[in-house]
């Protein structure tokens, strides 16, 4: 496990969620999972994914801070026995697996997906990962539909986020 430093410029001016961050030094930057990987200055022993998105957001993070990469795919992905937690869309119902011992109790988890809209999948990837006993310090995604107010589903787990879209 190794820290993740950040460089000069970017912490979380580029991925923040601090209101008083101007968007327009957000959105005139370029931005990308990198940016997302150094805004960070602690530090993760895994980076949960969730499907679809997050496999690709993930694992560069995982991969420039030296943490393991763990998926959280929908139904029926992963061969060997899982668990899973059911949630609500807007649009319907879905569930989250994970490999069972893919994670261990104390691992500091850092939750990564491509959007937040109500929350309530990051809630489930949050929920899922609390039953095996890991310690969920962060969720981060590119872009947050603020006026859903999924921030307030993640359990008051700090979000970092790239874009605001309104
Ligand atoms: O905050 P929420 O209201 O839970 O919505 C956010 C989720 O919705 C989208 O994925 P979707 O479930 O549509 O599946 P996809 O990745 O297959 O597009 C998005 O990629 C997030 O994972
Ligand atoms: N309202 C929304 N807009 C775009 N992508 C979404 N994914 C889930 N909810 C969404």
């Amino acid at each position: 496990m190794f820290r993740a430093t950040c460089w000069s410029d970017t912490p979380r001016s580029l991925a923040s969620s601090r209101p008083e961050t101007p968007k327009s030094s957000i959105l005139e930057r370029p931005f990308g999972a990198t940016q997302l990987a150094f805004a960070f200055t602690t530090t993760f022993v895994v980076i949960p994914g969730i499907e679809a998105r997050g496999f690709l957001f993930g694992p560069p993070i995982a991969l420039a801070i030296g943490a393991k990469f763990v998926p959280l795919p929908k139904p029926k992905k992963l061969p060997g026995e899982t668990i899973f937690e059911e949630y609500e869309l807007e649009y319907g119902n879905d569930r989250l697996e994970m490999h069972v011992g893919a994670v261990e109790a104390g691992d500091r988890a850092l939750v990564v997906d491509d959007l937040i809209a109500t929350g309530g999948t990051l809630c489930a990837a949050i929920n899922l990962l609390e039953r095996v006993g890991a310690e969920v310090v962060e969720c981060a995604c590119v872009i947050e539909l603020p006026e859903l107010q999924g921030r307030q589903r993640l359990k008051g787990k700090p979000l970092c986020m790239l874009v605001e879209y309104r």
